[in-house]
């Protein structure tokens, strides 16, 4: 059955910590962009509307959450000291601020994107199945993912990868997450 692709810019801002002598320990940002290919696990309905869901139906939570949780937002690794600069100076900002397990990699951001995009599919009730998501980080570089591992199911990267919701950390309370 025809797959479906999708694409969607955001902009972004990160540091890698885990090696300090790397030129990424630096605060820096990219405009990345997010594809994803989705799979229809329901029969089409030929001579009817001949989709198994709308292009709308199946964009408008995912785009929402690029578009309002992860647009302009700063990846932290949890151990990075400037998220206690900014929970304790500037606690407005913390809903831009996205944090990971370890350092805040473009590998690290498809693990977690594919969860949320799962958790989103499951709780819109879209009969796809996520078959291939990638982030184009620079135009010279690009991370893939066709599925996930048990391992990087159960990692532990933070509550908010398994929330269909517009969260990008698990500091802030829930009524903040939609
Ligand atoms: N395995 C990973 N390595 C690096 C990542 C990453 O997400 N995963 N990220 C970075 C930095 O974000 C960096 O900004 C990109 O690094 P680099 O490839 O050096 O970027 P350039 O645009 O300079 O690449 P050129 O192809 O040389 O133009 C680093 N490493």
């Amino acid at each position: 059955m025809p797959a479906v692709q999708f694409t969607r810019r955001f902009s972004m801002a990160h540091r890698l910590i885990a090696d300090a002598a790397s030129k990424c320990a630096v605060p820096h940002g990219h405009n990345e962009f997010v594809r994803v290919t989705l799979e229809p696990t329901a029969e089409i309905a030929f001579g009817g509307s001949n989709h198994a869901a709308s292009f709308d139906q199946l964009k408008r939570r995912w785009h929402g959450f690029v578009d309002r949780g992860l647009d302009h937002a700063f990846q932290l690794n949890g151990a990075d000291p400037l998220l206690t600069w900014f929970r304790t100076h500037e606690p407005e900002r913390l809903k831009q601020v996205l944090v990971i397990d370890g350092d805040p990699t473009t590998e690290a951001l498809v693990i977690a994107l594919w969860r949320k995009l799962e958790a989103i599919l499951a709780a819109e009730g879209l009969p796809f199945r996520l078959a291939e998501l990638s982030i184009e980080e620079t135009p010279t570089n690009t991370v893939t993912a066709r599925g996930l591992t048990e391992a990087e199911r159960a990692w532990k990267l933070g509550g908010w990868c398994d929330r269909p919701d517009f969260s990008i950390n698990d500091i802030l309370p829930p009524e903040t997450w939609s």
